[in-house]
């Protein structure tokens, strides 16, 4: 089965070729990922979706330098995950906030710009970041009037979109999102997805997204990912060809829930398949 993104351009691509992670736990082994192959053009959107423990988070860390691979080659823009790392090419949005408490909502968000200050006195030709201004971020993410707040003093949806101004203004040209809005009301989920979109279609970063929501993935996404469990695996990757920019309105229209029933509909064959 072909589970390219796309054709491979090592500098202007994301590659993952064959990629396989095992886990050793003194007399258990755990295959997480085997045999991933996966090549997106920049400013791609796309999401990993797949039943818990197929991998998606795995395979997140390993694109941020944070996990070894077992086997296999990841390319990001031409520089391995740690070369990207070290640079500052990779911005993550974590699943749960983690703003620190003591800082207003802007220092927060400065305060990641300034610990990238050390790659920015790289030599600028060797720079793939470009650091935005914080307070357009703020205000892109309806944030303007909160600047000044602590996190104590915001909703919970309210220091989600902090976090993610703060992987925005780093201006990482790869940004990955692991689950950010898992913890939120589906209300809530749903403005702040919308928020994302808004923000994204303005400088259509890469984006690797995490999300167990088929809704979620389809509106987000040009590429969905759709991943078997134990171990995981690649079963297909769907192409979300809705158009852009989406609103709130595309969430009733048939086209959206057709291609939602879709992506339901091979997450479900990629599990039988494996059973
Ligand atoms: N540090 C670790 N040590 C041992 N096993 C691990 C480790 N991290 C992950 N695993 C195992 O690897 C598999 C994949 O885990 P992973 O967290 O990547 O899945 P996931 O798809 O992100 O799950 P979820 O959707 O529940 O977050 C699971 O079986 C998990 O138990």
């Amino acid at each position: 089965m072909n589970t390219s993104l796309g054709a491979a351009a090592p500098t202007g691509a994301i590659v993952i070729d064959q990629v396989s992670k095992t886990f050793d736990r003194g007399d258990d082994v755990v295959r997480a990922l085997v045999d991933v192959n996966l090549t997106f053009q920049e400013g791609t959107f796309v999401t990993l979706f797949g039943p818990s423990g197929c991998g998606k988070t795995t395979l997140l860390r390993i694109l941020a330098g944070l996990e070894e691979m077992t086997a296999g080659t990841v390319s990001l823009f031409g520089e391995t995950p740690a070369q990207a790392a070290r640079a500052k090419n990779v911005a993550w949005v974590p699943q749960s906030a983690a703003l620190l408490p003591w800082l207003s909502i802007r220092s927060n968000i400065l305060l990641s710009q300034f610990v990238n200050r050390a790659a920015d006195r790289m030599p600028a030709g060797d720079r793939k970041r470009i650091p935005e201004d914080p307070d357009k971020v703020l205000a892109e993410l309806g944030l303007a009037d909160f600047a000044h707040a602590r996190p104590a003093q915001l909703s919970g949806g309210m220091r989600q979109r902090a976090a993610i101004a703060r992987g925005f203004v780093q201006g990482a040209p790869l940004m990955l999102m692991d689950e950010p809005f898992s913890a939120l009301d589906e209300l809530t989920r749903e403005a702040i997805r919308l928020r994302l979109l808004d923000v994204w279609e303005k400088n259509r970063k890469t984006v690797v997204f995490v999300t167990h929501s088929a809704p979620e993935a389809v509106l987000l996404s040009d590429k969905v990912v759709v991943m078997t469990p134990r171990p995981g695996r690649v079963h297909r990757v769907v192409d979300i060809d809705l158009p852009r920019p989406r609103s709130r309105a595309i969430l009733e229209s048939a086209a959206f829930i057709d291609k939602v029933r879709e992506v339901q509909s091979i997450l479900r064959e990629g599990w039988e398949a494996d059973e």
